[in-house]
């Protein structure tokens, strides 16, 4: 079985051709095998109205598919689509509209419906896409915040964080339906998630919501600093500056931690943000690691998990909590690919998007 799985970020659109079948192995996660070959379409350069940006993505993303066999699916990463449960969902004209133009955000991950309903109508096949940023399992008392008419929101690495939540649930014997998991994706952006039984429970969040800074975002910020921003800056000049400015480009004017990494021996500022980076960090896995009792396992996943000496020192200061395990960059396309698989092969029903207040 193949499927085109496509995942559209802000500095380029990740993308393979997946071939899907029944996993040998009955107790691999998902009981699903994948194989990918992967290419990538680069544009640095995206920036503004996504509609704007679309047509020239879905033509680089055509090319970018040249010489590959007919999908029988193709799958697409989710948008901010409003709250939604975890699984499948079968795109259709409408939710790729209201993806590309989500009152719950601006994020290049917005496109990828509307990507994967243009190839998939090309070739007369379903698309789909699978566990949106914006699954919502919060606890009720997750949801609360300290103050009348604002509400925590779930918005959070939900495709990358379940996929690798799934993994570290079997690399400590446990079935991820069946266990605690605490999962720290530390991207472009960051989310730290407590997963209860399969289920997202707790989150930081991960776009102008909560947690550790980011090498682009500023994260938990105190609030009165907030407010003397809130005076200095108009909000989408604030949203901006606090989403793409922030973090490690905000401090040390880069948000490449490769730079950081050779930097950091020979300059004792790096060295300081870098530290206060982990600090804050296990700050927040400390804090999500109470949520659902004792973890069995905590999961750190993202680019800056392919920092060796960042993680070593993350997991030195995490490990007398519950066995910790590394997924050094992202799970997003296998996710996609499995999400398909699932219900290609039948092992789960495909959900219907229904538009937030319909
Ligand atoms: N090999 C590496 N060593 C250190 N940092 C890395 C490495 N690869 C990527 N990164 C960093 O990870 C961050 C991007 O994480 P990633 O999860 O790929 O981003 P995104 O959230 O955009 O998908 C960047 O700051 C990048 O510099
Ligand atoms: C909107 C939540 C997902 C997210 O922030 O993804 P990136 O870190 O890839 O921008």
């Amino acid at each position: 079985m193949i499927a085109y799985v496509i995942n559209p970020g802000s500095t380029s659109t990740k993308l393979a051709l997946a071939r899907i079948s029944p996993s040998p192995n009955p107790d691999l996660p998902g009981n699903i095998q994948v194989a990918l070959e992967r290419r990538e379409v680069f544009h640095p350069d995206l920036v503004g109205d996504l509609h704007e940006q679309f047509a020239r993505i879905h033509a680089e993303l055509m090319q970018g598919l040249e010489g590959w066999p007919a999908p029988d699916a193709v799958a697409g990463r989710g948008g901010l689509i409003g709250p939604a449960s975890a699984g499948t969902y079968v795109v259709t004209d409408e939710l790729a509209q209201f993806a590309l133009a989500s009152p719950y955000g601006q994020h290049a991950s917005n496109m990828g419906a509307a990507l994967a309903l243009e190839v998939a109508t090309r070739y007369g096949v379903p698309a789909f896409i699978v566990d949106p940023p914006t699954v919502d399992e919060l606890l009720p008392e997750a949801r609360v915040s300290g103050f009348p008419g604002i509400e925590r929101r779930s918005r959070f690495h939900a495709l990358n964080t379940r996929a690798v939540g799934r993994r570290a649930a079997y690399e400590v014997g446990k079935r991820f339906s069946e266990a605690v998991v605490v999962v720290a994706h530390l991207g472009g952006g960051n989310s730290v998630t407590t997963f209860l039984n399969g289920r997202a429970v707790d989150t930081t969040g991960a776009l102008l919501d909560e947690g550790p800074f980011s090498p682009q975002r500023a994260g938990t910020l105190p609030t009165s600093g907030l407010l003397d921003l809130a005076y200095r800056f108009p909000r989408p000049e604030l949203e901006r500056l606090l989403t793409q400015e922030g973090g490690f480009r905000g401090l040390l004017g880069t948000a490449d931690l490769r730079e950081l990494e050779r930097r950091e021996r020979d300059e004792a500022t790096v060295r300081a943000i870098v530290e206060a980076y982990i600090h804050q960090v296990v700050k927040a896995v400390g804090a999500y690691s109470v949520v659902a009792g004792r973890p069995d396992a905590i999961a750190l996943t993202g680019g800056a998990a392919r920092w060796p000496s960042l993680i070593d020192r993350i997991e030195s200061r995490l490990a007398w909590i519950a066995p910790v395990v590394t997924y050094p960059g992202e799970l997003e396309l296998e996710a996609l690919a499995e999400g398909v698989g699932r219900v290609l092969l039948g092992h789960e029903q495909a959900r219907n998007w229904v538009r937030p207040g319909a």
